[in-house]
C-alpha cells in the first residue's frame, strides 16, 4: 500500500528554522509539504526553498485575520467580508507562485460569552456569511485553477470554532455547489468530535480534497494513541484515494526518530 504522505512544516521538523524544514522533510523521505501560513516569508524565498529541496507544496491556509490576537479565520465572520476577499486574493497569489493546487479557508470563531438565543442568532448570521464568502472564494480559486478546502476543527482545541462537524461541512459544500470546493478531512479532529472514522471516510470520500492525520488525544505521532491508523490508511487506499495525507502532528521526540510508523506506508529516506 502506498500513501502519499506530506510533512506539515508548522509541526514537523521544528528543530530547524522554517526555510530549512523543506530539505529536512525531503531527507526524511517526504515528497510533499504543507503548513499553516506562508505569509511571514516572501513567495520568492519559499519558491527557492521548494526548488532547492525538490519538494512539492500541497497545501496552506488563506490569511486567517489576526492570529496573534486569537482570530482563527475570516470566512464566516459577518462584517469582515472585505478583509476575507483580500485574504482570498493574497492566498491565491502565493498559491500561484508556489504551484500549490489547494488552499484552506478557515471559518473563524463564533462570538464568546453569548447566551443560547444570541448564539443561535450568531450561528445563523455566520452561516449566511460563510456560504456567500465560500461562493466568492471558490469562484476566484476556480479562475486561478485551484481548489478551496474547508476543515471541521474540534472545539476542545479551538473553542467556538464555527465549522466543527463533517456534516456541516458537507452541507456547506453542497449549498455552494462549486466543483472545486472540497473537504479537508482531518481524522484527528473527527475522532475527537465524532469518531467512527472508517464509516466517515467511506461516506465523505467524494468530497475529500485532502486528508490529515495525528494520534489522538495528544496529537503526537499517528502510532501513539487510540486510533489504529494502519486500518484507516489501508481502507483509504482501497477506496481509491490518491490525494495527499498530511502528517499534522506534534512529534513526541525529534521528528526523524518518530517516523518509523510511516515506513510501511512508503516513506523511505
Ligand atoms: O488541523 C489544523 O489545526 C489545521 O489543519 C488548520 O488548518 C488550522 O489550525
Ligand atoms: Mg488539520
Amino acid at each position: 500500500m502506498m500513501i502519499r504522505l506530506a510533512a506539515n512544516l508548522s509541526m514537523l521538523f521544528t528543530e530547524h528554522d522554517f526555510l530549512d524544514r523543506f530539505t529536512a522533510a525531503v531527507d526524511a523521505g517526504f515528497r510533499g509539504v504543507e503548513y499553516l501560513f506562508p505569509y511571514a516569508h516572501s513567495p520568492e524565498a519559499l519558491r527557492t526553498a521548494l526548488d532547492e529541496s525538490g519538494v512539492e507544496q500541497v497545501l496552506f491556509n488563506l490569511p486567517p485575520g489576526d492570529w496573534a490576537a486569537g482570530e482563527r479565520g475570516l470566512a464566516s465572520l459577518p462584517g469582515r467580508e472585505a478583509e476575507f476577499r483580500d485574504a482570498v486574493i493574497e492566498g491565491l497569489r502565493y498559491a500561484e507562485r508556489l504551484g500549490c493546487p489547494r488552499v484552506h479557508a478557515m471559518a473563524g470563531l463564533l462570538p464568546e460569552g453569548a447566551d443560547d438565543r444570541a448564539l443561535d442568532d450568531a450561528r445563523e448570521a455566520h452561516h449566511a456569511t460563510y456560504l456567500a464568502n465560500l461562493r466568492f472564494a471558490a469562484g476566484e480559486a476556480a479562475k486561478a485553477g485551484r481548489e478551496l478546502l474547508i476543515e471541521p476543527i474540534n472545539t476542545r482545541d479551538m473553542p467556538g470554532y464555527f465549522l466543527s462537524r463533517q456534516d456541516q461541512a458537507v452541507a456547506a459544500i453542497e449549498a455552494v455547489g462549486a466543483d472545486n470546493l472540497r473537504l479537508q478531512f482531518d481524522l484527528y479532529h473527527c475522532q475527537i468530535m465524532e469518531g467512527d472514522l472508517v464509516r466517515h471516510l467511506e461516506r465523505l470520500l467524494p468530497h475529500i480534497g485532502h486528508v490529515q492525520i495525528a494520534g489522538v488525544p495528544e496529537r503526537h505521532e499517528p502510532n501513539i494513541g487510540e486510533v489504529h491508523y494502519p486500518a484507516i490508511l489501508e481502507r483509504l487506499s482501497a477506496l481509491g484515494y490518491r490525494g495527499w495525507v498530511g502528517c499534522e502532528y506534534r512529534p513526541a521526540a525529534a521528528t526523524r526518530d518518530g517516523l518509523g510508523w510511516a515506513r510501511p506506508f512508503g516513506l523511505a529516506s
